[in-house]
C-alpha cells in the first residue's frame, strides 16, 4: 500500500491559527492545504515561485471560504441548486484522514495528505444525505500537483443523492491580458453572464478582455493555459469531470468582492475542472471518483512554438 512509505508531512498553524499541512519534494517544490475547506492555498515549483493566486484581501475565518487556492465546490456548483452558493465543503473543517481504503491502482509517488470531510448533524439539516468525502493531495516528484476526491454514499435509508462539483482552481498569471487558453474552442458554453443561455464558442483559443464565467460542457480531459509574458504553461489533466469553467471577475465585480484587491483580476484566472450540467448521482454504497492534475511545463516549450495538438493531446 502506498500509505506505508509514505512521506511525513508537516503541520503547522496558518492564518488566523487555521491548521495547516505542507507537502515537499525536490528542492523548493512545495504544497500548502488548509484543514478549512480542504483548502490548497499554495503550490510552489522547483525555483519557490508560487503557481497559485490567492487574493491579498483573503479572509481567512469560517464561514468565509479562503478567496484563491483551488477551493472545492461540494454538493453544490455556484448557484446551481437551493444550497449555499458553491455548496458547504468549502467552508468546513475537514480531518486529517489516517486509515483511507486503498486506490485501486497503486500509485509511486509518496508525498501526500488524505483529508475526509463526513456530514455534522447541522449539515445533514441542510442537505440530508449521509457521505464519505476523502480527498488525497499529492505532490508527484516532478512538482505535479494531483488531487483526487472520492464520494461515497453511506446513506442508510436507501436514498440515492445527486451533487455538482468543481476545483475552483485560481491560477496565477502574470498579466491577465497576456494569457490564452487552449482546449476549449468549438465547444458549447452555459454563460453565468447570459442567464446560462447556451452558447458555442469560436474557433480560435480563449483570451480575455473583459469579464468571463462560462461553463464549458463536455470539455477534453486536457487544457492548456498559456502565460506569455511569464513563459510558462500550466497543463490542466481531468478525469471524471466532463466540464470546465472558467472565470475572471474583471474590473467592476472585483471592486464589488470584499475579500478581492480592485486589481487582482489581472493577476488571476479560474479554470476549474467540474461535473455541472449533469450532476452525479450516487446510490448506496456507490463511489465516485475525480481527478484533476496540474503540471507547468518551461517557457521554451510555450513560447510561439506551442503545438496545441502536442499539448492537448501528446
Ligand atoms: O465568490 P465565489 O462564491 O467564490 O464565486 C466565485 C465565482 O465562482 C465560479 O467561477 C462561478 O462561475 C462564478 O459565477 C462565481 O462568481
Amino acid at each position: 500500500m502506498a500509505t506505508s512509505s509514505k512521506v511525513p508531512v508537516e503541520h503547522v498553524k496558518g492564518v488566523n491559527g487555521l491548521e495547516k499541512v505542507i507537502l515537499r519534494e525536490g528542492r523548493k517544490c512545495s504544497v500548502e492545504v488548509y484543514l478549512y475547506g480542504g483548502h490548497v492555498t499554495s503550490w510552489k515549483n522547483n525555483n519557490g515561485e508560487e503557481l497559485l493566486f490567492v487574493s491579498s484581501k483573503a479572509i481567512f475565518k469560517p464561514p468565509k471560504a479562503i478567496r484563491g487556492g483551488i477551493p472545492i465546490c461540494f454538493p453544490q456548483f455556484s448557484s446551481h441548486g437551493s444550497l449555499e452558493q458553491h455548496g458547504f465543503a468549502r467552508n468546513r473543517f475537514w480531518s486529517i484522514d489516517t486509515d483511507p481504503p486503498p486506490f485501486p491502482t497503486n500509485t509511486t509517488y509518496k508525498t501526500f495528505v488524505d483529508l475526509i470531510l463526513k456530514p455534522s448533524e447541522e449539515d445533514i439539516k441542510i442537505w440530508p444525505h449521509s457521505y464519505e468525502f476523502r480527498l488525497r493531495i499529492t505532490l508527484g516528484p516532478g512538482g505535479d500537483l494531483m488531487l483526487i476526491s472520492r464520494i461515497r454514499n453511506t446513506n442508510l435509508d436507501g436514498k440515492p443523492f445527486s451533487f455538482t462539483f468543481a476545483y475552483h482552481t485560481y491560477f496565477s498569471v502574470s498579466d491577465i491580458s497576456e494569457v490564452r487558453v487552449e482546449g476549449l474552442e468549438t465547444l458549447d458554453y452555459l454563460d453565468n453572464l447570459e442567464e446560462k443561455e447556451r452558447f458555442t464558442e469560436q474557433g480560435d483559443a480563449i483570451t480575455f478582455e473583459s469579464e468571463v464565467d462560462k461553463i464549458y460542457l463536455s470539455a477534453l480531459n486536457k487544457i492548456a493555459i498559456i502565460d506569455h509574458e511569464k513563459k510558462r504553461t500550466f497543463v490542466l489533466r481531468k478525469e471524471g469531470l466532463p466540464d470546465a469553467v472558467v472565470w475572471n471577475p474583471w474590473d467592476k465585480k472585483a471592486k464589488a468582492m470584499a475579500d478581492f484587491g480592485d486589481d487582482e483580476y489581472k493577476h488571476m484566472l479560474c479554470v476549474e475542472a467540474a461535473a455541472i450540467e449533469k450532476p452525479i448521482t450516487l446510490r448506496p454504497g456507490e463511489e465516485w471518483k475525480g481527478k484533476q492534475e496540474l503540471i507547468v511545463v518551461p517557457s521554451s516549450y510555450c513560447s510561439g512554438q506551442l503545438d496545441p495538438q502536442r499539448v492537448l493531446f501528446g
